[in-house]
């Protein structure tokens, strides 16, 4: 991974700005900026999404979207601005005057429990058999009891219809299977926020409602938050309540799956939407 060698900004005010509602939302990206190099790729990016909100990010290709996911799974660091999650700072720590300064390794993987994230590419561990898959992170990140872990494990299992391959391992499964057991992993952590980066894009096509629609229904039975980058915009639009459409580390324009999709305002989103609908 490249890293970013341009220093931290350092934040302006420590406070989060309060919403429109008088309620904070879950999440707040504060005029994030990310670079790479001399290359800008998020602009003093701002948007929010609040508690149980199913958020769907669209864009051209090269827009930003993944790296918004990946700063908030903290796998990335922002060159400028504070993201914030439930009111603290996910990217930077309080000092004891109050003060923001970035967070270290620690306090990052600290953070980074309260999310979960599925990849493209399911990113399973290998020589894992599925149950060990799931429960690893439980255990070894929460430090939870092993047959708890287990038996979490099993019950997520049977949500994502895979109870009998819990021996099996990752690579004697289908893509759909394993994008699945992908799924089981990353709640098994009981994030409180699901990040979605093109979960279906590497699958064969005949896989790709399966896991849709149990993605679906874990969005319409828990009270998850959820963020997905997805090139399916009938998902989008089934499960989302907000699309933001980005363009060159913007939004350009956000709103509800019906205006965004039937009355885009923007010309960037009318084009984009041309291009893949
Ligand atoms: N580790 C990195 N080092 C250098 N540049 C990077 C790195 N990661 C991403 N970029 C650049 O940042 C920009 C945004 O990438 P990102 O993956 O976030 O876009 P995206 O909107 O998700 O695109 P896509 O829809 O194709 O996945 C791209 O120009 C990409 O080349």
């Amino acid at each position: 991974m490249a890293t970013d060698s341009a220093p931290l900004k350092e934040p302006a005010d420590a406070a989060p700005p309060a919403e429109d509602t008088g309620v904070e939302p879950l999440i707040r990206f504060d005029k994030v900026v990310k670079r790479y190099g001399s290359h800008v790729v998020l602009d003093e990016l701002d948007f929010t999404v609040r508690r149980g909100e199913h958020v769907t990010l669209i864009g051209p290709s090269g827009s930003g979207k993944t790296t918004i996911l990946r700063l908030l799974m903290t796998l990335e660091k922002v060159s400028g601005g504070v993201i914030w999650v439930d009111g603290s700072p996910l990217s930077h720590v309080r000092r004891p005057d109050g003060s923001l300064k970035p967070a270290g390794e620690k306090e990052l993987r600290r953070a980074r429990r309260k999310i979960g994230m599925v990849f493209q590419q399911f990113n399973l561990f290998p020589n894992m058999k599925v149950l060990q898959n799931i429960t690893e992170a439980p255990v070894n990140v929460l430090g939870m009891d092993r047959d708890e872990a287990e038996a979490r494990a099993r019950e997520l299992l049977d949500l994502v219809g895979l109870s009998g391959k819990v021996d099996a391992h990752p690579s004697q499964l289908s893509g759909g299977q394993q994008q699945r057991v992908a799924i089981a992993r990353a709640l098994a952590m009981r994030p409180e926020i699901l990040l979605l980066d093109e979960v279906t894009s590497a699958l064969d096509p005949e896989l790709v409602a399966g896991v849709l629609d149990l993605l679906g229904d874990i969005a319409r039975s828990t009270d998850i938050t959820m963020v997905c980058v997805t090139h399916e915009m009938n998902f989008a639009r089934d499960v989302s309540e907000k699309v933001l459409m980005f363009d060159a580390g913007r939004v350009v324009e956000s709103g509800s799956p019906e205006k965004i999709f039937t009355a885009p305002e923007h010309a960037r989103t009318r084009e984009f939407l041309n291009a893949v609908l």
